[in-house]
């Protein structure tokens, strides 16, 4: 039988934030790069059949050799300048899939999602046809416009947004059909992208964690090496 849910992880950023040199997914905590640590746990899932890696270009080979061991890894491709444009390149990939796959993007840089998580976005979308994984803000945020504060929204109404986001595929395809005709496009995620092209359908959120952190700014790699060290058998 066909695979009916596909895992995406996203690496084909370059880690201009994190200022390594070379794509921070590279980079080692735990012993282990952190693109291993993604693959492995969707790898690891009895709920996911396959996964794809979209990577950097220049960095296919790498990729491919890290992501070998794990059996479930079907396809090493090359990403777009954009994460956008990643997503699209995984989209391209599954264009004769049926619509009612599930598909799961992941950020790469998310070494340590977990199993619970995964868990929860599969159960969600049983019911729904996206579904976002996210945790409160603890800070309060603001809008600021030219250095002066426009807006205040409550926090208890704000939700950082983790990864996996997760579709029916035929949902977050249509979706994509219709931001690519449009020029304006600009989105920092996938579930952005059905919100504002799709905005019909319902967007569910399932709790993420504190530690399924995005691995972005060099203090981060440092937090990421110590949780990895508390993974240790
Ligand atoms: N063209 C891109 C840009 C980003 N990503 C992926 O999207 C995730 C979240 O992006 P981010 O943390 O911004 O990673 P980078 O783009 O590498 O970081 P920076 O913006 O600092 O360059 C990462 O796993 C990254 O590899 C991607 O697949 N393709
Ligand atoms: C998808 C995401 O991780 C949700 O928080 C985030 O928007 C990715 O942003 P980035 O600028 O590509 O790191």
């Amino acid at each position: 039988m066909a695979t009916r849910t596909v895992a995406v992880v996203l690496a084909g950023g370059v880690g201009e934030r994190m200022g390594a040199g070379r794509p921070k997914q590279l980079m080692e905590v735990g012993g282990r790069p952190i693109l291993a640590h993604a693959v492995g746990a969707f790898d690891a899932h009895p709920g996911i059949g396959e996964v794809v890696v979209v990577m950097a270009p220049g960095h296919l080979r790498e990729a491919a050799a890290i992501t070998a061991p794990f059996a479930k890894t079907a396809a090493v491709i090359e990403g777009g300048a954009t994460r956008t444009a990643s997503t699209v390149a995984a989209l391209r990939l599954l264009d004769d899939r049926p619509d009612d796959v599930r598909v799961l993007f992941h950020d790469a840089a998310r070494p340590f999602v977990d199993r619970a998580v995964i868990d929860r976005v599969l159960g969600a979308l049983d019911a729904c046809e996206a579904v976002a994984v996210g945790v409160p803000s603890s800070d309060t945020i603001v809008v600021v416009e030219d250095g002066t504060v426009a807006s205040m929204p409550p926090r208890e109404t704000l939700t950082r947004f983790q990864t996996p986001q997760g579709f029916r595929l035929g949902t977050i395809r249509k979706a994509y059909e219709l931001a690519l005709a449009d020029p304006g496009l600009r989105a920092t995620d996938d579930c952005g992208i059905v919100h504002r092209y799709l905005p019909g359908v319902p967007i569910r959120v399932v709790a993420g964690s504190e530690r399924n952190l995005k691995v972005t700014q060099p203090l981060d790699a440092v937090i990421a090496e110590h949780l990895a060290s508390e993974e240790a058998p």
